[in-house]
C-alpha cells in the first residue's frame, strides 16, 4: 500500500516536459472483468489498471467464486470464465465509491438472483442508484433498499423475470443503461432484451465502451439510435482471448492540460487516435483554447502555443476530463463557461459546488449553476490550501494550478488529503513530479 502524507505542497513550476505512461483505463478494466468473469473460457487481461476501483471489482468477483490470477507483479491477471454465471449465490459485497462496480454488478446478480448485498463509502449511500434498480424491478427483479430508498446499500434476492423489454432513464448516469446492456445476454438465452432509454441519455460515448468490449467478448447489440438496444436471443459472452487494456484517457488529461499551460511537449503514452474512450475528445477542447496537439496510434502530445484561450462550451460527452477544462481555465484570456455538466453533482462529491469553493481560493471568480460552471481567472493566482473531498479528480486536477502559464505565475498549492487519487491513479503524484522542469 502506497503512503502519503496528509498533504502535498506544489511548489510553482516554470515548465513541464516529458513522457508519461498512463495507468490502464478505469472503464475498459471493470467491464473487462466482469465481462471476463462471465464469459465461456479464460481471458488474459494485459494491462488492468491497479487502484481502488479495480480493487473492489477483483474483490467482489472473488467472493462471487470466480477464479482469478495475478501474473507475478505484473498488472496482467488471467480470469477463468464462470460461463454465463457468478458461480456463488449469496454474499456481502463491500463497493468502496465506485460505480463503474455497483451498477454493473446489480444488474448482473439481479437478473440471476440470488442473496447479495451491497454497498460502499457513505459517499456511494449519497450516489443515486433509483433509476437501475426500477429498471429491472419493472421486469420481475427483486432488489430492496435497505437505507435510503434511490440509494445503496441494496438487498438483491431472486425475483421473478416476465418480461424482456427493459426501459431505463439516462439522465443522471449512463451507467444505470451500460450495466443493463452488460446483463441483458444472461437474460437473453430463449428471447431477444431490449432495452429502451426513457429522455435523455447523458455522458453517451461511455455506452460506445460498453458496446465496444461486449462486442469483443461475442455479443452484437442491435442500436437503434441512443433509443433503444437490443441483446438478440442467444447471445452469449465468450473470451476474446486476450484483452488489452489502453490507458485511461481521463487520466491522459491532467498531463495533456499541462503541457498546453506551461511549455511542454508533454507525451502521454498509451491512448491516442484509435481509442475507444471518449475522453480523448478533450483533446479538442484543449485545441479550441490554442494548444498545439499532436495524435499517434497510441500516444497524444501537447505543447502551449502563448496564452491559452477562454472557452464556451458543452461538455457532456466527457464529464470526467471537463474538470480538467475548468482548472486549465485559470490560464485564459478571460471567462470560460462549462455548460451541461449537471452530473458533477452525484459524482465523487457535488464537484460542481467543490469546484466553485477551490478555484475561488485561487482567486478566480466563479458563477455556479445547476448545471454549468463559468470561470474568471485572477490576474495572479494566490497560494491557496485544496481540499479535495476524496475526489480523486479535484486533486489531480488542482495540481495545475501550481504551473506556471504564460499570463499568469504558478503558485504554491497545498493539495489536501491527496491519497483519494487512488481511486484511479494511485502514482499520479510521482507521475506529475516526473514532467516538471528542474530549470
Ligand atoms: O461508464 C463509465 O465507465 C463511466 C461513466 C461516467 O459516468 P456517468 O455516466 O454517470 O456520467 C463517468 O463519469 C465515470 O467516471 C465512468
Ligand atoms: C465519476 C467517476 O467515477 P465512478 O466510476 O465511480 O462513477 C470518476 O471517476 O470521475
Amino acid at each position: 500500500m502506497k503512503k502519503y502524507p496528509h498533504y502535498l505542497d506544489l511548489q510553482p513550476a516554470r515548465r513541464v516536459q516529458g513522457a508519461v505512461r498512463l495507468p490502464g483505463s478505469k472503464s475498459i478494466s471493470n467491464r473487462t472483468l466482469l465481462l471476463a468473469a462471465l464469459a465461456q473460457g479464460d481471458t488474459d487481461i494485459r494491462e488492468l489498471l491497479a487502484s481502488d476501483d479495480t480493487h473492489v471489482m477483483l474483490m467482489a468477483l472473488q467472493k462471487l467464486g470466480v477464479r482469478w490470477e495475478q501474473k507475478g507483479a505484473s498488472q496482467d491477471y488471467l480470469v477463468h470464465g464462470a460461463g454465463g454465471t457468478l458461480p456463488v449465490h449469496s454474499a456481502d459485497l463491500f463497493m468502496g465509491n465506485a460505480g463503474t462496480a455497483i451498477r454493473p454488478l446489480t444488474a448482473a446478480l439481479a437478473v440471476m438472483g440470488g442473496d447479495y448485498t451491497l454497498h460502499g463509502v457513505a459517499r456511494m449511500h449519497e450516489r443515486p442508484i433509483g433509476d437501475l434498480v426500477d429498471a429491472l424491478n419493472g421486469i420481475g427483479c427483486r432488489i430492496d433498499y435497505t437505507g435510503e430508498p434511490g440509494f445503496p446499500p441494496l438487498h438483491i434476492q431472486r425475483g421473478h423475470i416476465a418480461d424482456r423489454r427493459l426501459k431505463v432513464r439516462g439522465n443522471v448516469s449512463s451507467q444505470y443503461l451500460t450495466a443493463l446492456l452488460m446483463a441483458a445476454p444472461l437474460m437473453a438465452k430463449e428471447q431477444a432484451v431490449t432495452i429502451e432509454v426513457i429522455g435523455e441519455l447523458i455522458s453517451k460515448p461511455y455506452i460506445e465502451i460498453t458496446l465496444n468490449l461486449m462486442q469483443r467478448f461475442g455479443v452484437e447489440v442491435v442500436r437503434d439510435g441512443w433509443s433503444a438496444f437490443t441483446v438478440p436471443a442467444g447471445s452469449r459472452y465468450a473470451s476474446p482471448g486476450a484483452i488489452h487494456v489502453e490507458g485511461d484517457a481521463s487520466s491522459a488529461s491532467y498531463f495533456l492540460a499541462a503541457g498546453a499551460i506551461a511549455g511542454g511537449p508533454v507525451r502521454v503514452e498509451g491512448v491516442g487516435r484509435d481509442s475507444i474512450q471518449g475522453d480523448v475528445r478533450f483533446v479538442d477542447a484543449l485545441r479550441q483554447m490554442g494548444a498545439d496537439i499532436s495524435l499517434g496510434d497510441n500516444w497524444i502530445e501537447a505543447r502551449s502555443t502563448g496564452a491559452l484561450k477562454a472557452i464556451d462550451a458543452d461538455f457532456n460527452h466527457i464529464p470526467d476530463a471537463a474538470m480538467t477544462v475548468a482548472v486549465a481555465a485559470l490560464y485564459a484570456d478571460g471567462t470560460s463557461t462549462l455548460r451541461n455538466i449537471g452530473s458533477w453533482r452525484v459524482k465523487e462529491t457535488d464537484r460542481i459546488a467543490a469546484m466553485a469553493t477551490e478555484l475561488r481560493k485561487l482567486g478566480a471568480a466563479v458563477e455556479e449553476g445547476a448545471d454549468y460552471l463559468r470561470v474568471t481567472p485572477p490576474e495572479r493566482l494566490q497560494p491557496a490550501a485544496i481540499d479535495t473531498y476524496d475526489d480523486h479528480r479535484m486533486a489531480m486536477c488542482f495540481s495545475l494550478a501550481s504551473l506556471d502559464g504564460a499570463i499568469r505565475a504558478g503558485t504554491t498549492v497545498r493539495i489536501n488529503d491527496p491519497k483519494c487519487v487512488a481511486k484511479t491513479f494511485p502514482d499520479y503524484f510521482d507521475a506529475f513530479a516526473g514532467i516538471i522542469g528542474r530549470s
